[in-house]
């Protein structure tokens, strides 16, 4: 049958029960109950692209994960949290529950371009509106292309809190990579710190500024090791540092002698770049940010924060003994210990130290070699993306440190990015013209006067939330050029992070980057595509992209302080042909209002513009003493009015499935059923056809029997199915006829 929308799953029973009530009606109520069943046995065996439910609850829980106890932000109890593993082509379902109380979270998908889904792009004031405490927010996007991907906390500096894993992209069944190796790792770097984030956020908003300061640690897949004789904690003390804590123990990557390993390397550093080096073994760089790069053979890889890359590593050294994996800080001056994980040659003990002593990794100011690592990669041979010859448009972002109203601030062309209340892609969706400034920031600055080599006050600098219209399909440049922070002799490393989109790594360089030659040293013929990219101190990175990704998507330094104290710039491209977005995304800011929560106000709603809402809005019922889930949908007006002139509600009932199918039926009908409802339930007279095979078999318990399972109503119950009462979520009602119906009151769309 056509109607068979739900992917993935066998389809075991799915009913619709339709409820007609005209409005005038006094006994508005069972009398005027129908439930169509449509049979939809549909086993979908051969299955594509499948889709990945993720159910997460983010909460704070004490952690240990450099043996100090701190509270951190955990995913399903975990920090990092699960790994993400799915196949090119998969939907990705995220059901993420805020279980922080007394904050707002976001997450975005680092790297996954968000084809057809700006919406879901996790980032706070730009594409959604932070997911409130308590609240569920479903994040459901495909996975187009196999690779290396992060996932992370984008409200605040959740972040840095801990919020952040892995997504692991296969290839298509059938298809190899371009290279080989035995065995696939995932390693997550990360800083560390003891402040709270909430205590880092305050001082850098602060007068005067309090900086978050070099990190107390460094993590390996989210483990690392402080020396708690150092710790100033008084009091408890000595339950906060605990170095024999397993948490901490150093993180053990078991190889087979001879064997080689895919180590797919990500970090998500708050601050710090690093150097990643294995002890005695060389790597092999063929990845990156899920990009195949033409092979690079190196002893130590640079990695900045919202970087990945695969390195190839043969297991191929003296067998009889372990070695260290370290990382160490770059680009600043380190204060920060090395973060150790073992390289352990099974069957050796995974946590038998090596006998060396761990490396310290390169000279953190050698600038050079950092550089020339950039301009080491090269896209693969066979796999070579090429770039627009020409650009459209240039934009020249000049990076700067400087005050403003007293505070400190990182500015592109002297603006400093803040957040507005509205996100962005509401309001250019929904035309509130009052939610951001609709002027346009600049697209360069005072070239031929600016020294990027002194401290410069930067006088004119101001907050602004101004965005950057990019005309749909047009190439656009982006020249990142780096200058002197508000210290002398200072210039930092900014990794510039695109989202929705990959650039092409034209070309890096150093001091002011000259507009009408520069470009002569640009790659046009293999450059790299990537989605993070660093500005080197006192240089310059050219990028190139397209603007074909409708939506709007951020651009910004992932350093975590950085981004919060503005570095950041949003454009948007082709928003016109953003389809209509989903409800769950608003409610804040200028959106007030538009979010439409579940439950009772839909179903009063139904009833009292009937057919005429527009919106597709679901509730999802639970027959707790059956065990039945029902849901109750509201058909688009075209449907609702070639069936019947009267309001009404239509419901499926899904019978047995597990909550992972429900929430599959549930996504996918909000989503995927609208256009095709007339096909799948036929006529009127089809329906009422049903309706009476059916009625029945529900109602009078006859088909499904008493399960024996017990309903325990929260809270108030009611006696009848009175339509125009209040619908609670979480509250049970009696309907005559079945014991109970517990109303399940979520946000579907
Ligand atoms: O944003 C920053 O502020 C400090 C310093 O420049 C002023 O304290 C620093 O190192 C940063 O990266």
């Amino acid at each position: 049958m056509h109607g068979c929308w739900l992917s993935g799953r066998s389809v075991k029973v799915l009913s619709i029960l339709k409820m007609i009530e005209p409005v005038e009606s006094k006994s508005y109520f069972l009398r005027s109950l129908a439930v169509f069943h449509l049979i939809c046995l549909i086993n979908f065996s051969s299955v594509e692209a499948r889709t990945r439910h993720n159910k997460w609850e983010v909460k704070y829980e004490y952690k240990s994960p450099d043996c100090y106890k701190k509270l951190t932000i955990t995913i399903n109890g975990r920090s990092p949290g699960p790994t993400i593993f799915a196949q090119q082509g998969d939907t990705v379902v995220v059901e993420l529950k805020n279980s922080l109380w007394t904050e707002n979270v976001a997450i975005h998908w680092h790297g996954i371009r968000q084809l057809g889904t700006p919406w879901s792009d996790g980032t706070a004031g730009v594409t959604q509106c932070p997911i409130l405490p308590g609240d569920t927010f479903i994040y459901k996007f495909v996975v187009d292309r196999a690779g290396t991907y992060l996932y992370h906390g984008h409200y605040g500096m959740q972040r840095a809190a801990g919020l952040y894993g892995s997504i692991i992209v296969s290839l298509p069944d059938g298809v190899s990579e371009p290279f080989s190796y035995d065995y696939d790792r995932s390693i997550i770097l990360n800083d560390w710190y003891h402040a709270s984030t909430n205590e880092q956020a305050a001082g850098l908003s602060a007068i005067p500024f309090v900086f978050v300061g070099e990190p107390q640690s460094l993590l390996i897949n989210g483990r690392g090791d402080y020396n708690c004789s150092l710790s100033t904690t008084s009091g408890s003390a000595a339950g906060f540092c605990n170095t024999t804590n397993p948490e901490c123990s150093p993180y053990s990557l078991t190889v087979v002698p001879g064997k080689t390993y895919r180590l797919r390397i990500g970090s998500l550093t708050s601050l710090s770049a690093l150097s990643f080096e294995i002890e005695g073994h060389g790597m092999t760089v063929v990845e990156a940010d899920g990009n195949y790069v033409e092979p690079v053979a190196i002893r130590n890889l640079y990695i900045y924060s919202g970087e990945t890359y695969s390195v190839l590593v043969k297991a191929d050294q003296d067998s009889s003994r372990n070695y260290w994996a370290t990382i160490n800080v770059v680009s600043r001056k380190p204060a920060t210990p090395t973060g150790l994980a073992i390289l352990n040659y099974y069957p050796k003990h995974p946590q038998k130290h090596p006998p060396t002593v761990p490396t310290t990794g390169p000279l953190w100011n050698n600038t050079t070699s950092r550089l020339a690592q950039s301009l080491a990669f090269k896209a693969r041979q066979g796999f070579i993306t090429t770039p627009p010859l020409t650009s459209d448009r240039v934009i020249v972002f000049l990076n700067t440190q400087n005050k403003i109203d007293g505070y400190f601030k990182w500015s592109l062309n002297n603006l400093s990015l803040i957040l507005p209340q509205t996100p962005y892609l509401i309001a250019l969706k929904e035309n509130l013209t009052n939610a951001f400034d609709q002027g346009p920031p600049p697209d360069g600055y005072d070239f031929a006067n600016y020294d990027v080599y002194s401290v410069a006050k930067n006088v004119n600098a101001t907050s602004s939330n101004r965005i950057y219209r990019l005309r749909f399909n047009s190439t656009v440049d982006i020249i990142l050029q780096n200058a002197n922070t508000m210290t002398v002799n200072i210039s930092e490393t900014h990794p510039w992070h695109l989202h929705g989109h990959d650039f092409w790594v034209l070309g890096y360089g150093t001091g002011k980057y000259n507009i009408s030659s520069d470009w002569r040293k640009y790659n046009l013929v293999n450059p790299i595509l990537k989605n993070t990219a660093p500005l080197h101190p006192y240089g310059w990175t050219a990028l190139r992209f397209r603007a074909d990704n409708p939506g709007v998507w951020a651009f910004h330094c992932h350093v975590e302080s950085h981004f919060y104290m503005g570095m950041a710039v949003v454009f948007e491209e082709g928003i016109e042909k953003v389809g209509e977005l989903p409800s769950s995304i608003k409610g804040c800011g200028e959106s007030k209002g538009y979010h439409r929560p579940y439950g009772s106000y839909s179903w009063s709603l139904i009833y009292q513009s009937g057919c005429s809402a527009t919106a597709v809005v679901a509730v999802e019922y639970l027959f707790c003493n059956l065990r039945k889930r029902f849901m109750i949908l509201q058909f688009l007006k075209d449907f609702c009015s070639t069936l019947l002139a009267s309001p009404m509600l239509i419901a499926f009932l899904v019978d047995a499935w597990l909550e992972e199918e429900l929430d599959s039926l549930r996504i996918e009908s909000v989503e995927m059923g609208r256009g095709i409802w007339k096909q799948y339930l036929g006529t009127a007279q089809d329906l009422a056809q049903r309706w009476k095979k059916e009625r029945l078999k529900v109602f009078n318990h006859g088909e499904f029997g008493n399960h024996g399972s017990t309903c325990s109503p929260s809270g108030m119950s009611r006696d009848a199915i009175d339509p125009r009462i209040n619908w609670e979520p979480g509250l049970s009602y009696h309907l005559p006829g079945i014991s109970c119906l517990h109303l399940r009151g979520r946000e579907l769309n």
